[in-house]
């Protein structure tokens, strides 16, 4: 369009209340500069009379070290915070101007292992983005499949086969969400006499689903394909070539021709649909998700060749199915869209109880911090649910000759061949060889050697000259599967921060390698994540360090008559006052703010540690990069205690859950130390200079009152392993006999 009559497709709105935020964090500041003052000016002497000020000097300093890096990430983190924006679409002018000339959209869906990604969620979420409202033959969907599992093709096999009847259910009565086990499993009061004709082909079509899912959760039960469902399907031969899923030839599967306009059998056409399995050899790396997604790229490049391509993960299902024409809002608006590499939908969950026991959520980061960068320049891409120019992914850097004629690119690349044909071709792009010596996984495509392949890929695309958009409709686009234990959250944890930490010393640091290439705000809005990990640190000081100083009686903190108290009170108290009204204004409960709270030490304390030496260690040589699916089933047992939030810490245990226990358990002791004193010998000077390390020992044990549960009052088999207990009162035990003796 351009000229006068311009109506852009998309409009930004900036968040309202920032003023009030801006002085708040003004005056947080301001506290933050007495406690600095208190430091510097009240330093234990070096030479004390008294023996049992030994050490005093060192504690202070280093408790002044530990609050000048919180001070500094919390100055850092307003970069994420001051201003966030929020995009809202105008998809009634896109369906008008763009009514015949859609461009072609590819989805990629990535699985890697049957057993803890059940081939029958696959399967849902593949039919979910099927059902997108978009024309059939421009929407092709890619199932890469890195666990090699014919259980996974059978289940993508049967979903090819009910799509027929899903998908013209769902546009006729325009069903949503179109996950047809969410769809089901929701409230049916809707199939009423009304519409008597719904309620017939609603019966039908939800025995159809249940059929199937039956037959596929059978089969995944069994854990084979019985002879003669492998007889329905000529797919089923190419694993008899299969020696494992580390080592097999390049299987690939086009499930669903969508090329051809003829050949479905019920109502109107299908999209096309493609199981990909790359080949695996042990003497070649696959480079875990990224490599996949390389794969994929070329392989479709070759069949459809969409001009946009959404990547979802398994477990994160089509929500909404106008998600396609809002992301196209941004591509295709003529003056913005032409500098849009990527669009990035929340990631949100659709497990998450409602007190979110594990802080899954997220509510802050991705209702505030995200849109926060979209200000700055552009959001991550965080690997799921987000939209991406092929070209931009693919490696292209920005300039003006970018733009797009869109009514030109909405030509279906039509190759002769007939499917097997193209099958047979394609299979050379996702050979284990087809990579070397090229700039795959370097220049081009989705990143190799991190553990965060989508950060560091999203942020090569920004400093290609590319913008992002982070989109976050009241709708949610999509939903995913958070982990339901502890151990699980916490080893997540580990590889984001890892991921966050390793970009840090990589040279893609956006500090460095974004100077010039990415507005300086943004390259600051990286810097919270990427010292998650070091942010270990200072938290384990905080946490041990005044705790034991308090076993001995001696003080870091300023007696509670004295006036320095203010900064520290202020600070304290208005920081989580901020934090837990933040919490409550994204959605969050109060209680759901205290977990918040919990999981944020345990993850500092814990998964931030590991990944901290860990990436340290990889860094000299010592260890080695993987990738640790998590699992989105657990059994059924364990089921039941996260819908009652009751905190998982049974087997398999961890070392992490050792330190944490540990800290608890110190804190516990000093803490009952500290009440013992109190009581028998009053000695109200030692405890009005105590006062707030008995406050901080009293809080630490506050949080960790699941944690004492799960020790000694509960019997289920959810509660603390005995030799996780045991050894860490010793542990506790033992520090605490050290620093009295
Ligand atoms: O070798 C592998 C390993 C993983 N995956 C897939 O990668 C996805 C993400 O794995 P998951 O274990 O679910 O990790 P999450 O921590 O839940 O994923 C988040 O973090 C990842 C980066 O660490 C991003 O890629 C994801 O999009 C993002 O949701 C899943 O679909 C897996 O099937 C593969 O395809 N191949
Ligand atoms: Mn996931």
């Amino acid at each position: 369009m351009g000229g006068d009559g311009y109506l852009p497709l998309f409009e930004t709105k900036t968040a309202k209340g920032r003023i009030a935020y801006q002085l708040y964090a003004v005056s947080v500041f301001v506290g933050i500069c007495f406690i600095c003052a208190y430091r510097v000016s009240h330093l234990p002497p070096t030479t004390t009379t008294s023996t049992t000020q030994d050490g005093s000097r060192w504690a202070w300093i280093g408790l002044f070290i530990a609050e000048l890096w919180f001070i500094f990430y919390w100055f850092i983190t307003q970069f994420a915070r001051w201003n966030p924006i929020y995009r809202h679409t105008f998809k009634d002018r896109l369906n008008q101007r763009y009514e015949k000339d859609w461009p072609g959209v590819d989805v990629f869906v990535c699985t890697a292992d049957p057993t803890i990604e059940p081939p029958i969620m696959v399967a849902n979420t593949v039919l979910s983005v099927m059902a997108y409202d978009y024309p059939p033959e421009k929407l092709s969907v890619y199932l890469s499949d890195d666990g090699g599992s014919e259980l996974t093709f059978y289940a993508l096999l049967e979903a090819s086969r009910f799509a027929k009847h899903w998908l013209p259910f769902c546009k006729k009565f325009n069903v949503e969400p179109r996950s047809p086990a969410v769809y089901f499993s929701t409230d049916q009061s809707f199939v009423d006499d009304d519409d008597p004709l719904m309620a017939k082909q609603w019966s039908s079509i939800k025995n159809l689903y249940e059929d199937m899912r039956n037959r596929i959760e059978r089969i995944t039960k069994i854990g084979q394909i019985p002879a003669d469902i492998r007889k329905e399907h000529k797919g089923f031969c190419e694993w008899d070539l299969v020696s494992s899923r580390h080592d097999h030839p390049v299987i690939l599967q086009i499930l669903i021709d969508g090329r051809e306009t003829k050949g479905v059998e019920i109502e109107g056409q299908l999209p096309t649909l493609v199981y990909l399995s790359r080949e695996k050899r042990p003497q070649y790396h696959h480079h875990f998700k990224a490599g996949a997604m390389n794969a994929l790229i070329r392989v479709s490049s070759k069949i459809s060749n969409g001009w946009i391509i959404l990547t979802v993960d398994c477990d994160m299902y089509s929500n909404n199915s106008e998600s396609v024409r809002d992301a196209l809002c941004f591509f295709m608006d003529e003056k913005k869209g032409n500098e849009i590499a990527y669009v990035q939908y929340p990631q949100w969950f659709d497990n998450v109880t409602r007190n979110d026991l594990y802080g899954n959520s997220f509510e802050v980061i991705q209702k505030v911090e995200l849109a926060t960068m979209d200000a700055n320049g552009g959001p991550l891409y965080i690997g799921s649910g987000c939209f991406h120019r092929r070209d931009t992914l693919c490696g292209l850097k920005y300039s003006e000759e970018c733009r797009v004629e869109w009514k030109k690119q909405n030509h279906i690349k039509k190759e002769k061949q007939n499917a097997t044909e193209l099958q047979e071709i394609c299979k050379i792009f996702a050979s284990s060889t087809f990579e070397e010596n090229t700039q795959w996984g370097n220049e081009m495509g989705v990143k190799y050697g991190f553990p965060g392949e989508d950060i560091v890929t999203g942020l090569s695309i920004q400093c290609r000259g590319w913008k992002s958009i982070y989109f976050n409709p009241e709708k949610k686009g999509f939903l995913g599967v958070a982990p339901t234990t502890l151990l699980q959250a916490l080893i997540q944890q580990k590889r984001w921060s890892e991921a966050n930490f390793q970009l840090l010393l990589s040279k893609y640091c956006p500090l460095i390698y974004g100077h010039g290439r990415i507005p300086l705000k943004l390259q600051m809005s990286f810097t919270p994540y990427m010292l998650w990990a070091p942010n270990c640190l200072p938290t384990l000081y905080y946490v041990i360090v005044p705790t034991l100083f308090f076993l001995r009686g001696i003080p870091l903190f300023p007696k509670i008559s004295s006036l320095w108290v203010i900064p520290f009170a202020y600070v304290i108290i208005a920081t989580n006052a901020y934090s837990l009204v933040e919490f409550l204004y994204c959605g969050g409960t109060l209680q759901g703010w205290w977990n918040d709270q919990r999981m944020w030490m345990f993850k500092r304390t814990t998964s931030y540690c590991f990944a901290f030496f860990e990436t340290i260690l990889r860094q000299l040589g010592f260890s080695k990069l993987g990738f640790v699916v998590t699992a989105k089933v657990a059994d059924e047992e364990v089921h039941e205690r996260y819908l009652r939030e009751v905190m998982e810490f049974g087997t398999p245990s961890s070392p992490m859950f050792t330190i944490f226990t540990t800290l608890a358990m110190l804190n516990l002791f000093s803490f009952v130390w500290g009440l013992i004193r109190m009581v028998i010998d009053v000695q109200i000077n030692v405890l009005e200079a105590l006062a707030l390390q008995l406050v901080l020992c009293g809080l630490i044990v506050l949080i960790n009152l699941p944690v004492y549960q799960g020790l000694f009052f509960r019997e289920d088999n959810g509660k603390m392993a005995t030799s996780v207990a045991y050894k860490s009162i010793m542990l506790a035990l033992l520090a605490c006999s050290i620093v009295m003796y």
